[in-house]
């Protein structure tokens, strides 16, 4: 990693975002040195493995623990969630990000806050910048619907998604879902939308979490009861899983080889369900080689796949499974002709849970590698320490005997 100089970082700060749409070359504060620091695997390399949740074959819990295991990502198909709902969580982010910058930057993430419109929260830790804006909502998103959408009346729904409709004669003249029994887009605001997107998200992260905790070896109670003391937390009011959902925008660029749309993180949560629509962009860093002294890694790019959401194992999994599942080293990279947006749903442990490697999975020849931490000190460790925050809450050997 790269640091970068006081200057540059508070030059980070204060940077009005750069006019994506407006520039023909890429300026040097976008400008990566080193995007090939891995090579990328080819087309027909390696592949992320995909795993259809419907399937009624029971090796499922085989294949999630071969792909958290290997890769710490797969696509997901047969999750449930409708494909109707998919298409307009994307409007909704496509109209988040055509607002006017002066609408987007009312919403600014404050420095000390989570929510809000920015650029990604690691951006610090690099000396260049990202050919990207991200969006963060944590709570409702009606505490965001006030200052972006003063109108979130369905139409504003419409206007911010595509400017050229002036007047709302013109809705009747947009697309609707093929699908007669789907509702319409037209009847519901964006924040209408993400609440409902974070619903579905919710019951898919709770489904995934068990299974993940069964493929590691834990019975069907056990996973519940994992549940309950753990990452959802007692059933009462405040209890349940936190999440945040993050928008992210990577306008096309003039010159991809030369740009960095996300740089190369692990997600600092459980696990993250991510949608990238259908423009490619996505790659996970594959080790192909570790002997110990050296290791070899390449790119893999996730190919879109319609319908299907990502899987990531986030940091705190890792440490829930005592190591055995890796979180994934991940970035995205842009193209010069399709402006992406991915929406990725983080999910974590209600704030007072504190995350630690599950009992069945510690024994005598095998101590608990990490000490226990809740989400909130993991995130302000990893604000401050990016890529060694997992080694910074490794136990000692001294202290792991004692446990
Ligand atoms: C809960 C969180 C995870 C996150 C930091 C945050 O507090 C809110 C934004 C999240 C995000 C989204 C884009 C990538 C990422 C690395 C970043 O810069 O902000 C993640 C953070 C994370 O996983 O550490
Ligand atoms: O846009 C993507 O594909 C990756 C986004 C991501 O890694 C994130 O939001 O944490
Ligand atoms: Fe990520």
């Amino acid at each position: 990693m790269i640091m970068p100089t006081a200057s540059e970082l508070i030059s980070h700060h204060h940077a009005h975002p750069l006019d994506f749409e407006s520039v023909r070359e890429v300026p040097d504060s976008h400008a990566w040195p080193d995007l090939h620091d891995h090579p990328t695997a080819s087309a027909q390399g390696a592949v992320v493995p995909v795993i259809d949740l419907s399937a009624t074959a029971t090796n499922v819990l085989e294949q999630l623990a071969r792909a958290c295991e290997s890769w710490g990502a797969f696509q997901v198909t047969g999750h449930g969630v409708p494909p109707g709902l998919l298409r307009r969580v994307e409007v909704a982010a496509r109209g988040l990000f055509a607002l006017p910058t002066n609408r987007k930057l009312e919403a600014a993430r404050p420095a000390d806050g989570v929510s809000g419109y920015g650029r990604a929260r690691i951006s610090c830790f690099f000396p260049k910048l990202m050919w990207s804006e991200g969006f963060t909502i944590a709570g409702s998103p009606l505490d965001h619907a006030r200052t972006l959408w003063p109108d979130d009346d369905p139409l504003a729904f419409w206007y911010v998604y595509d400017a050229r409709v002036p007047t709302p004669h013109a809705l009747h003249h947009l697309p609707r879902p093929s699908n007669a029994a789907e509702k319409p887009c037209c009847d519901t605001t964006c924040s209408d939308v993400i609440e409902e997107y974070k619903e579905e998200m919710k019951q898919l992260a709770r489904k995934l979490m068990r299974m993940m905790l069964m493929s590691l070896g834990l019975t069907e109670v056990e996973a519940e009861a994992e549940a309950e003391t753990g990452w959802i937390g007692p059933r009462d009011e405040a209890g349940g899983m936190s999440a945040v959902l993050q928008m992210n925008s990577y306008p096309v660029c003039p010159d991809p080889d030369r740009a960095m749309g996300m740089a190369a993180h692990t997600d600092s949560t459980l696990l993250t369900l991510l949608f990238q629509s259908n423009t490619s962009g996505l790659q996970v860093l594959q080790v192909v080689g570790d002997n110990g002294r050296d290791r070899t890694a390449r790119w893999v790019t996730v190919p879109p796949m319609p319908g299907a959401l990502i899987v990531n194992v986030g940091d705190l999994f890792q440490i829930l499974s005592n190591g055995r599942y890796r979180s994934v080293v991940h970035r995205a990279v842009v193209n010069r002709s399709s402006h992406r947006v991915s929406v990725a749903y983080m999910c974590g442990p209600p704030a007072a849970s504190k995350v630690e490697p599950i009992g069945k999975l510690v024994g005598p020849g095998c101590g608990p590698v990490y000490r226990p931490v809740t989400w909130p000190e993991y995130l302000s460790v990893k604000g401050k320490l990016f890529d060694k925050a997992l080694a910074s809450v490794m136990r000692t050997q001294a202290s792991s005997e004692h446990t």
